[in-house]
């Protein structure tokens, strides 16, 4: 208790630091020169040129609209929208474990056939997640004419949502993104939004293809550095997504069959704008880290070719780790952009002790203090990758079960949906009703490559109801989740 106190007492004073300096500087010239005389002042200001005054105005006025066009303009989502698979796409385990003893490849491999039930079981995903039509075909439809049904319901249904929930409309956009890792048709999906919905023909359009899960804060992020330098009042559509149905893994090697255990259909939609009218959330601090140059990460997760010539995506045993590293190495820019000074100052003071009894004792194990970042945001939505993915970040980052339950929820209830699944976790946090005005939110996303990206927002205006996603099942969240650690 006496710990606690003392620990809120000294975030009160560190991170109030430089006003407290300021307001006891001022008092003490107060005391100093007091009394001041407004008649004084007004005498000093009449003996002054009128010619010399109006230019002293002009200048300040002009060094400030300056200085003022020379930042970057703030950049605010306007509204975000996701796909709500209806219940005839559901994928329960009784039904996955039928289809599966019904493939003749997994069949004469009874290893791998018990080893793709076990884990999908231990997985962390519920009996509601949905698969797409093409999977619930015997052997599944892997033709492209499948890939694009999936792509235009999940896509098309995530824009129309967010165009329903906002009063921009498709003529007020002026730049399209679009990102999907493994499945890309000719023509993109660029091309597919601006047919349906008409858009101009001076859109711009970016289509984001290889990126894994990744790709959605990263289209984010792209969005954000032309929406700083655009013209007042521009819009950017972004819609995220992960095509299932080409991609079916039919062979029988473990690491290509757990993408077909955790994947899961779905995708969103948001629209962002450079000016603060209409705005729901404000965008704080990106930071993207890449570590591909290590051989390791860059082969964590891969699309090849298994032994019998099966292309699948491989997904390595050490992504966790990988993930954990990744993060690490990002929270190293990320944190100081976003953490308050008394955090940043608790790690500062551990490293000069490490650094000072390294150099005394040799003793380079001293811990450095991991920050708490619950000091900076009062949300976290954590690609929920596997439930391995999401107890690594967990570990890593120190944060209790209740900062994690939008990321172990949004698996439970809707899978792997890749690059989309951070704002079905943003949609969990609003349909729970605990998004404040003010309220920080931190969304990581992971994707191949590797790669780690931080996105930071502060909540301007919350949902004004529960719609969305979570609508028809948010009363029976948060779940008990089967305890899997034996
Ligand atoms: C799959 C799990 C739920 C299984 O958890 P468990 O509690 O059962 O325990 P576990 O981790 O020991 O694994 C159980 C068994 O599966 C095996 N196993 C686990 N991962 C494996 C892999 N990648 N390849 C081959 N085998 C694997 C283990 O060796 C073990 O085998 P044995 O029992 O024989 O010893 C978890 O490991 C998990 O969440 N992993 C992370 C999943 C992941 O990679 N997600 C990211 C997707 S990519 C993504 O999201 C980003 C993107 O696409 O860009």
């Amino acid at each position: 208790m006496a710990t606690k106190l003392l620990k809120t007492w000294y975030h009160l004073v560190v991170s109030n630091f430089l006003a407290i300096v300021a307001v006891a500087f001022a008092t003490a010239v107060l005391r100093k020169g007091w009394p001041f005389s407004i008649d004084g002042l007004a005498g000093w200001l009449h003996a002054q040129r009128p010619v010399h005054l109006a230019t002293a105005v002009i200048l300040m006025a002009a060094v400030a609209k300056l200085w003022r066009a020379r930042q970057p303009r703030d950049v605010y989502l306007v509204e975000y929208g996701c796909f709500r698979p209806r219940p005839c796409f559901r994928a329960p385990f009784a039904t996955c474990r039928e289809h599966v003893h019904l493939l003749p490849y997994l069949l004469a491999d009874k290893e791998s056939l018990s080893f793709a039930i076990r884990l999908l079981e231990r997985s962390g995903l519920g009996e509601e997640t949905c698969v797409p039509y093409s999977y619930h075909y015997m052997p599944p439809d892997r033709s492209l004419h499948a890939a694009r049904e999936e792509t235009e319901l999940v896509i098309f249904s995530a824009i129309d949502d967010v165009f329903a929930r906002s009063t921009v409309t498709p003529a007020d956009i002026d730049v399209l993104i679009v990102n999907c890792s493994i499945f890309t048709p000719t023509p993109v999906f660029v091309d597919m939004v601006v047919n349906r919905y008409k858009l101009r023909a001076g859109v711009q359009s970016l289509n984001l293809s290889g990126m894994g899960c990744g790709a959605g804060l990263v289209a984010i992020g792209l969005a954000r550095n032309l929406l700083q330098v655009a013209a007042p009042g521009t819009h950017v559509l972004t819609v995220s997504t992960e095509i299932l149905s080409s991609q079916y893994y039919v062979g029988s090697e473990r690491a290509m069959l757990l993408p077909n255990c955790l994947f899961r259909m779905g995708a969103a939609a948001t629209i962002l704008t450079n000016t603060a009218e209409r705005a729901r959330f404000k965008l704080g601090r990106i930071v993207r880290t890449m570590t591909a140059a290590r051989d390791a990460d860059y082969r964590c997760i891969f699309q090849e070719e298994d032994d019998k010539g099966i292309r699948g995506v491989r997904l390595s045993k050490d992504l966790t780790a990988t993930a954990g590293n990744a993060l690490k190495r990002n929270i190293v820019a990320f944190g100081p952009l976003v953490l308050p000074v008394s955090e940043q100052l608790l790690v500062a003071l551990s490293l000069l002790k490490r650094k000072l009894l390294s150099r005394r004792r040799g003793d380079s194990k001293v811990r450095l203090y991991r920050p708490d970042f619950r000091t900076a945001f009062e949300h976290f939505c954590i690609h929920a990758g596997g439930r391995a993915v999401i107890d690594e970040v967990q570990r890593g980052l120190g944060l209790s079960d209740e900062d994690v339950e939008a990321s172990r929820m949004t698996l439970h209830r809707f899978g792997n949906t890749s690059s989309s699944l951070v704002l079905y976790e943003l949609a969990y946090a609003e349909a729970k009703g605990r998004m404040r005005k003010g309220d920080r939110v931190w969304m990581i996303s992971f994707g191949a490559g590797f790669e780690c990206s931080c996105v930071a927002l502060e909540c301007v205006r919350p949902a004004a109801d529960a719609a969305g996603p979570w609508a028809d099942c948010i009363h029976r969240y948060p779940v008990q989740l089967p305890d899997v650690a034996i």
